[in-house]
């Protein structure tokens, strides 16, 4: 199976080494020529094993049956749309960011199959060419346009454990709800996924911040129930979540396609999550 990964940071390096490892045939797109030559001349390094997988920041080296799959950031997006709408036409593509905003972005689209993903895995990117697999887990898809038997090959990889789900709105947003309790009070707190639990004052705030999501989405109760998010926390309680490892390394975050769409997606206010809003966005560098 072909497969064009665009994006070498610790979701698109992780992605194309477990499918090069899993024996498929990987294009890696970067932005950065720099960064390809570093990545064909040293292989990708996860957890001390090297993977070589070839990486061009030529969108021409895409081949026309594969599967695209943008692991970017959201606000990486435009740059990628605007590539999209004059090249790549006939291949299938699937979008991994955390959020929601991006649907909106990609709705017209020339491509005819599109699909979004979740990556429940957890990646950190350690250099330009290593990335630590901090969380093992799934890879989630789901129709946002397009034939979903299209996209049926990407759950029989061989150790890389995918679903399809077939409502990609609940899909995508179980996950912006889980990010939205997480992400923000890791970074503003800078504390570990676990220390939500062990810290008293942090628990009360999850607490706080799921009463209040539920005043809004009282189908919170069955999508994403509070034991799954607690369960989530302890299961990754080492981890630093994406936005407190962005915060820390003085990149964007991702706080309008997580928090904002929250905010806005709700029928009433929600004064604890804005007041995190402006908290993030007060700090955040220009
Ligand atoms: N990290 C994690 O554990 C998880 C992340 N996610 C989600 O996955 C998405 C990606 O996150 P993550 O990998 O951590 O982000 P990173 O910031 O590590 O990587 C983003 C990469 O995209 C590259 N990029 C930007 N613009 C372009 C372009 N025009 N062409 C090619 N490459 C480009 C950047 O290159 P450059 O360095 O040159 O700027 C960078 O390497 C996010 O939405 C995140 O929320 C989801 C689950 C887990
Ligand atoms: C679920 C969670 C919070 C795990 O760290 C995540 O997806 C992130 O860090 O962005």
């Amino acid at each position: 199976m072909n497969f064009a990964v665009i994006g070498a940071g610790a979701v698109g390096m992780l992605t194309a080494s477990l499918l090069k490892e899993a024996g498929c045939s990987v294009q890696l797109i970067t932005r950065r020529p720099e960064q390809a030559e570093k990545i064909n001349a040293n292989g990708i390094k996860r957890d001390g094993e090297v993977h070589f997988v070839e990486a061009s920041s030529e969108w021409d080296r895409i081949p026309p049956n594969a599967f695209i799959l943008v692991a970017v950031k959201y606000s990486h997006l435009p740059d990628i749309i605007k590539k999209l709408k004059s090249c790549c036409l006939d291949n299938p593509l699937v979008f991994m960011q955390n959020g929601m905003m991006h649907i909106e972005l990609i709705r017209n689209l020339p491509q005819q199959n599109i699909a979004a993903g979740i990556v429940e895995h957890g990646a950190l990117k350690i250099s330009e060419t290593e990335v630590r697999h901090t969380g093992k887990g799934i890879f989630k898809f789901a129709l946002l346009s397009g034939d979903e038997k299209r996209f049926l090959p990407l759950l029989n990889i061989n150790g890389v454990k995918a679903e399809w789900h077939k409502d990609a709105d609940q899909m995508l947003f179980r996950k912006v709800l889980l990010n939205t309790m997480i992400n923000p009070l890791t970074a503003l707190l800078s504390l570990k996924n676990g220390e939500l639990l062990s810290n008293p004052h942090a628990y009360e705030l999850l607490k706080n911040v799921y009463t209040e999501l539920y005043s809004a989405f009282p189908e919170i109760e069955t999508l994403l129930p509070f034991e799954q998010v607690t369960a989530l926390c302890a299961s990754t309680a080492e981890n630093t979540s994406s936005m407190l490892a962005d915060k820390l390394a003085g990149r964007q975050l991702e706080v309008d396609t997580i928090l904002l769409y929250t905010i806005r997606r709700s029928p009433y206010a929600l004064p604890i999550l804005q007041t995190f809003y402006h908290l993030l966005k007060a700090a955040e560098k220009e």
